[in-house]
């Protein structure tokens, strides 16, 4: 197995990273304890309850000395009393709402630990339906925070702008008390913050001028095949963009809804990582969303019943348990190649599987078991090359902890988010064009970057490309496609059937494995990543005696059509299946195919293939089959 030693075109450092440091400028500064003033909505709500008693027991009293009329003309203004403190109680923790929200935001803005380092003091709510907008803000930050910036106070006044969707001037900046006080413009002069409509109007025209629709994913060189840093898409004025597995947070995110194009982008993110002949593995909840790379070489195993999707997901964590120990066992992570493990519909895939473990009787544990598996595997997989790709729908999707979203590097939002879900997920960040409703196009961000917006690469779906003959597409297919096999395909091995309960299938899923080829086969599939990382190395004797073994039984392995003789066993595409070879010969006046006829068990036939197609074949004298 190849090393990966550090590319130079990276813009954030190639190769295994370093633990970041930790920031610690804030280890001393107490949290300020938030100031509130006027009544607070616990103590209204406790006063119109009071209020109700009062009446009542008043009217109580005066109808048992026979003055229940009177008793009626106390209880009736008192009661709407009552109604008027309850209203502004809930008025009150409508506004505390809106500041928490905006504390959250500007914690992100200026960079302190989160929202209780902040004391907000709303004042003079008006406008804007029944809760209204402060028009008054005083904003005390810790003595820790660097404000020093000339636009620094101008800056909040904007992100502030932008979560209240109010105008707002910098009305005092107290630089020794640490406070900012931010007005409405009608009552003090200043700079108003410039509006987030004409900004992004402006931005807007220019990005859709420069942003085209489709962009073909370009073919990767040979300095792109040794690169850890994955192509996404193209900016406005033409730059790559790409997800950075050596950024020191590998993982990728990518969210957008329906139709916005996640199974063209993960689609091209797989044949990326093909093509650097790292092993791929998918969750594909949906089950034939990324069926389409089933027989792309290197892409080991394309889960898409849940049964499999649990046993892949949790191989993956075994595997980066196999890697840790290898570690810690003195081997180096640059011997460690990339796995990229995909979960698509990261959503529905967890719901399942809780819908799984609660049909088999286990415990919420095991319902969590999806969340917890990919938790860890964002938490640890990075330190071992385990990267995972995140596919989900929605930004403010409850299962994305916010300490999750620190583990991701690259966070791909296709289509358009709404503002609460923009700010949250780009930490206050927020870009300042929204994308357009056009497939593939997304805001990118890596690390704590400045989002950016793309159009992703268009990648062809090869099951679609081939099924309606697109001969454009299927020429860049075969053009993407690795010539070279580095990793063999997989399937789920299990001890027995799964028919007993869905108590047993439970129990046999967590147990069992990953093996070669599409027949019974002895080897794992974690001793097979390592004995492919630490062969040669010593890093895993184990590892060498499985693959060893391996081929002393034979496997199936990927080839180019080229390579295909007559009587090789086959599987040209998913339609003929498995077939023998019967002839290979050249076609007139097209020396890039070749006509293969073949016989299958429905029949003979042939066909015009590409001599560079990948396909994969059965060795006869293995006898695995
Ligand atoms: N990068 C792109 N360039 C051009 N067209 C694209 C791109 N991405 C997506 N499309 C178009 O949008 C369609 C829908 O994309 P895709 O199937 O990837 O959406 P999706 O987000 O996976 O949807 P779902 O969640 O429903 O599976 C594609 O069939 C394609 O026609």
């Amino acid at each position: 197995m190849a090393r990966h030693d550090p590319v130079e075109s990276f813009t954030t450092g190639s190769g295994p990273p370093e633990p970041e440091a930790k920031d610690d400028r804030f280890a001393s500064a107490r949290p300020a304890g938030p100031t509130i003033k006027g009544f607070t909505p616990a103590q209204l709500t406790a006063t119109a309850i009071g209020t109700v008693l009062l009446a009542v027991s008043l009217w109580a009293i005066l109808a048992s000395l026979d003055q229940a009329v009177i008793g009626v003309l106390f209880l009736l203004p008192t009661l709407a009393c009552a109604c008027a403190f309850y209203a502004v109680g809930v008025r009150r923790r409508m506004r505390q709402g809106v500041i928490d929200e905006l504390a959250e935001v500007l914690a992100r803005h200026i960079g302190v630990p989160d929202a209780t380092y902040l004391d907000i003091d709303a004042r003079q709510w008006q406008g804007r339906g029944w809760v209204g907008v402060p028009h008054v803000l005083n904003i005390q930050y810790p003595t820790e925070v660097d404000d020093s910036a000339p636009d620094w106070a101008s800056g909040v006044a904007e992100a502030v702008h932008a979560q209240l969707d109010e105008q707002y001037t910098v009305g005092r900046h107290n630089v020794r008390g640490h406070r900012l006080t931010l007005r409405d413009p009608t009552r003090t002069g200043g700079t108003l913050t410039p509006e987030p409509a004409a900004r992004a109007d402006r931005a807007r025209d220019a990005v859709r001028r420069a942003l085209p629709e489709t962009v073909a994913r370009p073919v990767p060189t040979q300095a792109d095949l040794t690169s850890w840093l994955v192509p996404l898409g193209v900016d406005g004025a033409g730059t790559r963009v790409g997800w950075n597995l050596a950024a020191p947070q590998g993982h990728l995110l990518v969210l957008g809804r329906s139709g916005a194009g996640k199974r063209v982008l993960l689609t091209g993110i797989v044949v990326e990582a093909a093509a650097r002949g790292w092993p791929v593995w998918i969750i594909d909840h949906r089950r034939v969303d990324l069926l389409g790379v089933r027989d792309w070489p290197n892409v080991q195993i394309v889960a898409s019943t849940l049964d499999d999707q649990i046993v892949v997901l949790n191989q993956a964590w075994r595997e980066m348990e196999g890697r840790v120990a290898l570690i810690e066992s003195g081997s180096s992570r640059t011997e460690l190649e990339p796995l990229v493990v995909v979960v698509h519909h990261f959503r529905e895939f967890a719901s399942a599987v809780a819908d799984a473990a609660n049909r088999a009787g286990q415990g919420p544990a095991a319902a969590s078991l999806a969340l917890d598996r990919v938790n860890d595997l964002l938490r640890h997989g990075r330190q071992v090359n385990v990267y995972v790709v995140l596919s989900i729908q929605r930004a403010d999707d409850p299962l994305l902890r916010e300490e999750n979203r620190d583990e991701v590097g690259t966070v791909v939002a296709l289509g358009r988010l709404d503002n609460r879900a923009a700010s949250t997920l780009w930490s206050g960040n927020v870009p300042a064009e929204q994308a357009e409703p056009v497939p593939g196009r997304a805001t990118v961000q890596a690390g704590d970057g400045t989002p950016v917006l793309i159009q992703c690469f268009w990648t062809p779906d090869p099951r679609e490309a081939r099924r309606v003959n697109d001969e454009q597409d299927l020429y860049l297919l075969d053009a993407l496609r690795p010539n070279v096999v580095t990793h063999p395909v997989l399937h789920v091995q299990r001890s027995r059937a799964l028919t007993d309960s869905p108590e047993a299938s439970w129990r046999v899923n967590l147990n069992a494995d990953l093996a070669e080829g599409y027949g019974s086969s002895t080897s794992s599939l974690a001793d097979w990543s390592r004995a492919r990382t630490g062969g040669s190395s010593g890093g895993s004797a184990g590892g060498s005696a499985t693959i060893a073994q391996t081929e002393a039984a034979g496997w199936s392995e990927m080839v180019m059509v080229s390579q295909l003789q007559v009587g090789s066993l086959a599987r040209l595409d998913d339609d003929t299946g498995w077939v023998i070879i019967e002839q290979v010969e050249p076609v007139q006046n097209d020396g890039t195919k070749l006509l293969i006829r073949w016989r299958g068990n429905d029949g003979a036939g042939s066909q015009m293939v590409s001599r560079t197609r990948a396909v994969r074949i059965r060795h006869l004298n293995d006898g695995i089959y």
